[in-house]
């Protein structure tokens, strides 16, 4: 089926540049990264292999993902003026507005003083998002300074996990980790990237263009719709109390976050790739009832409005089970989507013109002057 064609509204529908990292949507359901399809790297790859597919242009050998992984603990390390800039910040703080400050905090005490500095200075910053979320969080809620550099796990999921709780992650959750920072890696031009090609079109720095990005994931019709679904799913205690509020919702032409897509029509490949770790996870904590409203409310939507879960809806209920905190969701997201946007950004320097689209003009034709004592 092809892609959605509809008005103009939101550039729906318009190319506004080109990309070789990705392919969206384009037989209808697929995803691809630099050509490979999202199954297969999501059910084979570990996430630090993704990471160097996009930003460094191939899959890693072995000998090339140890390096790379060992070069990326190196660089655990945060800044002692970030630490406390990160201190300052209250526990009743949003989560993505720490990611938001921790990168342009970074941004101001390691510039990038020239696009040659690039692949290193997102590197940093793939090392160091989630020690800056964690660094926080553990010290905001617990009064704890965590080690950033404390810690053996040389994957990204596995290293967030252990400083966010302190204890060794097991193979289940590192491996359910690889998973979604693959699903979440990259996506052509969704709002978010779109953002940070925004930003680089004017030639900016590197950490204002990921700053604005992590601004843009922010919102619940973006990123933010992991942690809207987990509120609304948390809620519920039977799958039939589910259907009935969800009906209501629809009924009262409310948004089910979780649902729906701007460019796939059939389903997010995504989806169903998340929602085996999340139905595993279930079943490793003893759920008794998160997983089956979550099933029902994916049945709902379908046979109600036609809708399918996107990649963020069963993220809720696996995050969950990993008793990763919901205001935690959307960093995650953040942790891996700065390989597609530093990707795009640095596609967007190679070939760059500024991104300045045109407007309809909607407001008053010209009018007359009024000194401001005769309005
Ligand atoms: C990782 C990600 O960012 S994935 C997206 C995460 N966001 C969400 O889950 C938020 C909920 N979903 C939505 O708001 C939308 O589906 C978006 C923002 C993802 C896409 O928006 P659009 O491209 O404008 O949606 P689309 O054109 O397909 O909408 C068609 C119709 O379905 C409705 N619809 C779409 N999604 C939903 C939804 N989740 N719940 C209820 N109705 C919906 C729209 O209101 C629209 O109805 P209308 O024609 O009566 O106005
Ligand atoms: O592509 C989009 O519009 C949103 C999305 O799914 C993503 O960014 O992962």
């Amino acid at each position: 089926m092809p892609n959605k064609e509809l008005s103009g509204a939101g550039l729906r529908g318009q190319s506004a540049g080109s990309t070789a990292l990705c392919t969206v949507g384009k037989s209808g359901t697929g995803l691809t990264y630099r050509g490979y399809d999202i199954t297969d790297l999501a059910n084979n790859a570990q996430f630090e292999e993704v990471a160097h597919l996009l930003l460094r242009g191939h899959l890693p050998n072995q000998k090339e993902l140890d390096d790379y992984k060992t070069r990326l603990v190196s660089l655990r390390g945060l800044p002692t003026e970030l630490k406390q800039a990160l201190e300052l910040i209250p526990a009743s703080a949003h989560p993505m507005d720490v990611m938001r400050t921790g990168c342009s905090v970074l941004g101001n005490l390691e510039q990038e003083q020239d696009f040659s500095e690039q692949l290193n200075a997102t590197e940093r910053m793939l090392a160091l998002f989630p020690a800056i979320i964690c660094y926080w969080y553990r010290f905001s809620h617990d009064g704890v300074r965590i080690d950033t550099e404390g810690t053996s796990e040389d994957c990204t999921g596995g290293y967030f996990l252990k400083m966010l709780t302190g204890k060794a992650p097991s193979n289940l959750h590192k491996q359910v980790m690889h998973c979604s920072l693959i699903l979440y890696a990259e996506h052509e031009f969704n709002a978010s990237t779109f953002a940070a090609r925004v930003c680089a079109s004017t030639l900016s720095d590197l950490h204002s263009c990921i700053t604005a990005a992590i601004g843009t994931l922010r919102g619940p019709l973006h990123g933010g719709a992991n942690e809207a679904a987990m509120e609304m799913i948390e809620n519920w205690q039977t799958p039939d109390e589910a259907e009935q509020n969800i009906l209501r919702m629809l009924e009262n032409k409310d948004k089910i976050m979780g649902f729906g897509h701007a460019i796939y029509r059939e389903s997010d490949p995504r989806n169903a790739l998340i929602k085996r770790w999340s139905e595993e996870l279930s079943e490793a904590v003893g759920d008794t009832h998160l997983y089956a409203v979550s099933e029902r409310v994916e049945a709902v939507m379908k046979r109600e409005k036609g809708l399918f879960c996107n990649a963020d809806f069963f993220h809720a209920t696996a995050y969950h089970f990993m008793d990763i905190p919901t205001k935690l969701f959307t960093p995650i997201f953040v942790m891996s989507r700065l390989t597609g946007w530093a990707a795009h950004v640095f596609e967007q320097r190679e070939n760059n013109r500024i991104i300045r689209p045109s407007a309809d003009y909607t407001g008053p034709e010209s009018r007359d002057w009024l000194p401001i004592e005769q309005r």
